[in-house]
């Protein structure tokens, strides 16, 4: 007679992924089985049939086939079948056949896979309870969300990745000094903000012609997947979608977006959590208007609570455009343009008292930083102060330095570091050659200072603007040659010839040859080509991003087939590129703007330079040009130094300057005031704001504090132990290379969907080591920040994967034959994702342990020392003895329930209090600075206590979820 009943309920051992299957038919050979939920039958032999017969008891949920859920009461068997007595949620009593039971009820918790019998390997059980430990440490881990990316620690960067985000809604404006890293810090930002779950869809939008070195660094050190958009992109997505809603983080050119209505209409209803500006100088603004730039991103910052606008040369077009910066992200606190210019004057005495803390007990220091501030908290400290020990004094004095910056700095809006302040950049060394003004360009020069018409005129005739007409002389010669057939510039400006010379004294050197417009790029090129036969790539702002990447990597490695020593560039071109592996810069002509050349010499002199470089200014002996080189070089010093005050010196005297080109006595007078300019705004700057920037900007004790944070976590060893276990889970395979490079790769059985790996395909190599993988770009980092690492911490923390194990126990003392049950349970708050509440309530696991006798041991037996003494059993035996067991198993999970939810009070008062202490001294802190610091906005505030509201509402809404369960049987020692 067969076991089995038409209607009884069976879960297939080998494809759970069937759902509940419903005895059809069977006869004393054979069984079938209809599992409807898949579409699909089986038929078993009846001996051999890997079913697991489906029972529920008292306390489990039932989904009915009518979609309801009945809460089990009791159950009764009437004639081989089960019917289950209980209520529904609405609290209405029920029977329910177990015929009608949902076929597509599932069975993804730990306590029904462990009651079907659908049991899993130990190692991954083990995997799990570690993966959730460790999750709860990293999760609250002081360089979470800093740690993953492939980047060199730099103490500035990382105290301002982690101060913004800190922020409840970070607007900012990062401004450090070209080259210092800005993309660096706003991908570490980012990557933090997705990480913690704040940020969920990303905006960035660039200059063209740095879409995908933005796209590279994003992947390759930040280990984020970007959408590259552009117009094409989008028609084929047009269709039925917005193109913006095609990915997490989308990446687009500003020139295409700020072009086109339409498409901006489509950006800014994607809805977006944070949006990045680079190079955010050319957004242009006054009071009579602004252009489309500057509307484009004022309508989407007006409706995306996170913004970061990125440029080193805030000032490039003009004071009112850097104010206009601010007023993008606080359009509230920065509305009146005079009111800013007088508040940047108060900053001397804060920036004074700043300085002075450092002498303090000292006389006249404290009367410094009394008469900066009357404000009460000050004074207090400056009381405790007098009688302090020696060993308190360095807290009061960190205490009283972050009063003065955050409630009077700059800094809360505006991030700027300087090379000055950071330290540890190479010397700039000037190169300039006087050679002879050819007489191609002479005869119009000439004319120029003799007749102060002739420049109207040859502005219509050569349709070039001032001062264009006078400083690229090889343009005006263009256009006016008559005939086509003429001489072209190239073949008699000296300036070739010097090229080509310095060509042939440096062999095997690189250089890189700037110009200020793509028409001089060009026809130089093509001068050289004809000249001296070489072949070198130009890169321009009309040029398509891979052109303009295959130009700059035949740059980058000289021994490719289209390898070139030179590479020429137009300004806009060039903007925002990385080229530090190249230390001769060739200035082929200056720019008309102090910020322009400073962006020129960023190209070469950025983080990780290690050469002086040596910048050449062939100039052209009394032209134009060589008097604006004499302004640059001896009114600014702006090639060898970097003081970040041209724009402020141009502005005043710009057009006085382009008045000099052709008048030496005006130049020599010009430079001179320029001069005495410069030098008393350096004093004011460096006395006021500059230096309160440069303090809020770096704060060394936090840099450090936050270098050795992520150290902490590269070093963690415990992460080697998980990726041995987890390797071992996943089915990955390592082989090892040398001491710290291994090479990953799929095995056989490898699970499917592990971010970089395909079965069947290669794999990849790895290092723990972050030195190495910054000197080897083919080389992974593996971190906890890794994506194949989250990846498996995530799948083996929130799938099924080990949530249900049998194991056996060898034990002289045990009885044969007992059971225990190891149950985890987990925290889950379900609740506000988005502000990241695992900061203080991180999944926390409680594990209960008990006897047959409902004994409990988990303080006597830990899991390290069970799990060790633990042995395999195969799976059907394991499962004939869950189906044995089945009631005392059930007593058991409720009883490890009781247990466990004791334990949940205590650990929700404690993160709740957590919680509170940290965001309600924000709250306060906050508070106090509005009263004093305009740049703290109400809606900060307001965010702020939200958050505190929803996230103490999440956290009393945590529950203890069964996350795992083992069982354990003893049994005698082998001998
Ligand atoms: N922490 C770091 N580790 C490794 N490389 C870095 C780090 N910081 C910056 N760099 C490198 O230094 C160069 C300059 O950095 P980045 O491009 O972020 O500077 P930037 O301030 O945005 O420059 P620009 O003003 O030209 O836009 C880049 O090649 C970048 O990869």
């Amino acid at each position: 007679m067969s076991d089995f009943i038409p209607g009884q309920r069976f879960i297939s051992d080998g494809e759970a992924d069937l759902g509940l299957g419903t005895v059809l038919n069977c006869d004393q050979r054979s069984v079938t089985v209809l599992f409807a939920g898949g579409e699909q039958t089986r038929t078993y032999s009846v001996r051999e049939a890997p079913l697991t017969r489906v029972v529920f008891g008292s306390g489990d949920r039932i989904e009915t086939d009518e979609g309801e859920t009945l809460i089990v009461s009791h159950v009764e068997e009437q004639h081989g079948m089960l019917i289950y007595h209980g209520d529904t949620r609405e609290g209405a009593s029920r029977q329910l056949p177990e015929s009608r039971i949902s076929d597509r009820m599932q069975f993804h918790q730990a306590r029904d896979r462990l009651l079907t019998g659908q049991l899993e390997r130990n190692d991954a059980f083990n995997l799990r309870y570690r993966s959730l430990q460790h999750l709860q440490r990293i999760e609250r881990h002081p360089a979470f969300g800093l740690s993953g990316p492939r980047i060199d620690l730099i103490g500035h960067q990382l105290h301002i990745a982690d101060e913004v985000s800190h922020r409840r809604l970070p607007r900012v404006l990062l401004a450090d000094e070209v080259g210092l890293g800005k993309t660096i810090e706003a991908g570490l930002i980012l990557h933090r903000l997705l990480l913690t779950g704040r940020v969920r869809r990303a905006l960035v939008l660039v200059p063209e012609s740095l879409t995908h070195q933005w796209l590279v660094e994003l992947l390759r050190r930040f280990s984020l997947e970007v959408t590259l958009l552009d117009e094409a992109q989008s028609r084929e997505l047009d269709t039925d979608s917005n193109p913006f809603e095609s990915g997490q983080i989308v990446l687009a050119s500003q020139q295409w977006l700020f072009a086109d209505e339409h498409r901006q209409r489509q950006a800014r209803e994607a809805g977006w959590d944070l949006l990045i500006v680079d190079e955010a100088q050319h957004l242009h603004w006054s009071p009579e208007g602004s252009d489309h730039g500057y509307a484009c991103v004022a309508a989407l910052a007006a409706g995306i609570s996170g913004v970061m606008l990125l440029t080193a040369t805030p000032e490039q077009s003009g004071a009112m455009s850097h104010f206009a910066q601010l007023r993008l992200l606080d359009p509230e606190r920065y509305h009146d343009f005079d009111a800013f210019q007088a508040e940047q004057s108060g900053h001397v005495a804060i920036a004074n008292a700043v300085e002075a803390i450092e002498h303090l007990p000292d006389e006249s220091a404290r009367a410094t930083v009394e008469t900066a501030s009357d404000d009460s908290e000050i004074r207090e400290l400056l009381e405790q102060f007098d009688t302090a020990t020696v060993s308190e004094r360095p807290g009061l004095q960190q205490q009283l330095r972050r009063i003065l910056l955050d409630r009077y700095g700059v800094g809360r809006v505006m991030f700027r570091n300087s090379r000055r302040h950071v330290g540890g950049f190479p010397e700039r060394r000037l190169h300039v050659e006087t050679l002879e003004l050819p007489q191609g360009y002479r005869r119009t020069l000439r004319r120029l200072e003799r007749d102060e018409d002739y420049l109207d005129e040859l502005l219509l005739d050569t349709g070039l603007n001032h001062p264009d007409v006078l400083l690229y002389p090889e343009l005006t010669f263009e256009a006016l040659r008559q005939e086509e057939s003429g001489e072209a510039w190239w073949r008699f400006d000296p300036r070739l010839d010097w090229l080509r010379g310095w060509l042939k004294q440096h062999p095997g050197e690189k250089a890189l040859v700037l110009c200020h417009h793509a028409d001089t790029a060009l026809e130089l090129a093509a001068g050289l080509q004809v000249l001296s036969g070489l072949h070198v790539p130009v890169f321009h702002e009309d040029m398509s991003i891979i052109e303009r990447d295959r130009a700059a990597a035949a740059f980058a490695d000289a021994d490719r087939e289209d390898g070139s020593p030179l590479l020429i560039c137009s300004e806009i071109g060039s903007e925002g590129r990385n080229f530090q592996f190249c230390h001769h810069l060739i200035l082929f002509d200056l720019p008309p703007h102090p910020d322009q050349l400073e962006q020129r010499i960023g190209r070469l002199d950025r983080i990780g330079q290690h050469q002086p470089i040596d910048i050449h200014v062939p100039t052209l002996a009394g032209s134009p040009g060589e008097a604006l080189m004499l302004w640059y070089r001896d009114a600014l010093e702006a090639f060898t130094r970097s003081h970040g005050l041209g724009s402020h010196v141009f502005e005043q005297h710009g057009d006085t300057l382009f008045d000099a080109l052709l008048d030496r006595e005006a130049l020599d007078r010009l430079i001179g005031e320029s001069r005495a300019l410069l030098e008393q705004t350096r004093e004011e700057r460096e006395a006021g704001r500059d230096r309160l920037l440069e303090y809020g900007a770096n704060d060394e004790q936090h840099a450090e504090r936050m270098i050795s944070a992520v150290r902490e976590l590269d070093e963690d060893e415990r992460l080697d132990r998980w990726l041995d276990q987890a390797f071992e889970v996943f089915g990955i395979e390592v082989r090892g290379l040398d001491d710290e490079l291994r090479y990953l790769y799929p095995g056989p059985h490898m699970l499917e969907g592990m971010p970089g790996l395909i079965r069947g395909e290669e794999g990849f190599s790895a290092t723990r080591s972050r030195e190495k993988a910054l000197a080897r770009d083919d080389v992974q980092r593996l971190s906890w920040e890794h994506p194949l690492i989250r990846e498996m911490l995530s799948r083996a923390t929130e799938g099924a994967l080990g949530n249900a194990a049998l194991a056996l126990l060898e034990h002289s003392a045990i009885p044969a034959g007992r059971i225990m049950i190891e149950a985890i349970f987990r925290t889950r708050t379900s609740e506000a994702h988005h502000l990241h509440p695992a900061r203080f309530l991180p999944p926390t696991t409680v594990r209960v342990l008990l006897d047959e006798s409902g004994q409990e041991l988990s303080d006597k037996v830990s899991f390290g020392g069970l799990a060790k003494s633990l042995r395999n059993i195969r799976k059907a035996a394991a499962r004939d003895l869950i189906r044995e067991r089945h009631e005392l198993l059930r007593q058991l999970l409720d009883q490890a329930e009781g247990v466990a939810s004791e334990r949940l009070t205590p650990i929700i008062e404690h993160a709740g209090s957590d919680m509170h202490r940290a965001l309600e001294a924000e709250i306060e802190r906050l508070r106090s600075l509005a009263q004093r610091n305009p740049d703290v906005r109400e809606a900060e505030i307001e965010a702020l206590i939200t958050e505190r509201d929803t996230l103490a509402e999440a956290i009393d809404g945590t529950r203890l979820q069964l996350d795992a369960v083992r069982v354990i049987v003893t049994v005698e020692p082998r001998r």
